[in-house]
């Protein structure tokens, strides 16, 4: 088979050049494009530069149509509102599109759930091994434990995320309300301030703090009475990530148009 052609969105920001690197160093897979947001500084440039390798002979450009010209899939860890437009352009170019990008509002998801009646689209608020794996520890123990077990999601990020919670919190969020066999809008608590009132039961309360160059951390708290169990991620090089929607946009070569998770490219759903 020919070497999967790949199109990096976003290519100057901390995940892009992380995944330019990251293809650099991954057999199989070829950097055919590299964009970016209009006006950004980073136009014209070259991609491997960026990223901090020699020339990968790949521009930035604005023009995502071009970039996407005999592009296998789109790997895209950006804004919404890119995201968004960027699904819209795949599916009509029949290019499969590898979505890291959160904070997507519902009328997003829909639009994405829309391109993927025409491609694949591998969608996942965390792309790594290790969360994807705790996501199905954390639906066990919330199976497990039941409503006496309070459920707590804390979340700490780098100081430029502009998003909360993380995605990850809210995936680790939908685990345990697959868990419990409930619905997470309906039970989420994500914010409190004030004279709140006492916690309600079955709630899923989340916390998010932001500081420093925190990766990314994340905790699942089951506090029941007298004992509390914690289940914890601690992402420590965006490599993981990367490393995760490189093999997803592998795994879309010669996939049927549906909405994919990264549990289905690993084999854990
Ligand atoms: N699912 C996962 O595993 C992970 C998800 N993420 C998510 O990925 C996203 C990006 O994170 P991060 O790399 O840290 O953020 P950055 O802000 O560093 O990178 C985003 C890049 O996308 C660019 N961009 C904005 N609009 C467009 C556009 N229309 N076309 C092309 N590029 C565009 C931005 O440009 P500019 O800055 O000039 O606006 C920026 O360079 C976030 O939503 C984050 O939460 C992050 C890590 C892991
Ligand atoms: O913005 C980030 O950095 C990260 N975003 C993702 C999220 O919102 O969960 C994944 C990771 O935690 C890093």
């Amino acid at each position: 088979m020919t070497d999967t052609r790949l199109v990096v969105v976003g290519a100057a920001g901390r995940m892009g050049r992380m995944l330019v690197a990251t293809i650099a160093d991954t057999a199989g897979v070829v950097l055919a494009g590299a964009t970016e947001r209009p006006g950004s500084p980073a136009l014209g440039q070259d991609a491997g530069t960026l990223a901090g390798l020699g020339a990968a002979g790949v521009a930035v450009t604005d023009d995502a149509a071009a970039a996407l010209a005999g592009a296998d899939a789109v790997v895209d860890f950006s804004s919404p509102a890119a995201s968004v437009a960027l699904a819209a352009l795949a599916a009509e170019r029949g290019v499969a599109h590898v979505v890291g990008t959160t904070g997507l509002g519902e009328a997003d998801l829909a639009a994405l759930a829309e391109a993927a009646r025409r491609i694949a689209v591998v969608r996942s608020g965390n792309m790594s091994l290790g969360v994807n794996l705790l996501a199905g520890l954390v639906r066990q123990a919330a199976a497990a434990l039941g409503d006496d077990f309070d459920i707590e999601i804390l979340e700490m990020h780098h100081r430029h995320k502009v998003d909360a919670p993380s995605g990850t919190a809210l995936l680790l969020g939908e685990a345990a309300a697959a868990g419990r066999g409930v619905d997470l809008a309906q039970r989420s608590v994500r914010v409190r301030d004030g004279h709140t009132g006492a916690r309600g039961a079955g709630d899923i309360g989340f916390a998010a703090l932001r500081g420093g160059s925190v990766v990314g951390d994340h905790s699942v708290v089951l506090a029941g009475a007298g004992e509390r169990l914690e289940l914890a991620h601690r992402a420590e090089d965006r490599g993981i990530f990367a490393r995760g929607a490189v093999r997803a946009a592998l795994w879309t070569r010669g996939r049927p148009p549906g909405l994919y998770s990264m549990a289905d490219v690993l084999g854990l759903a």
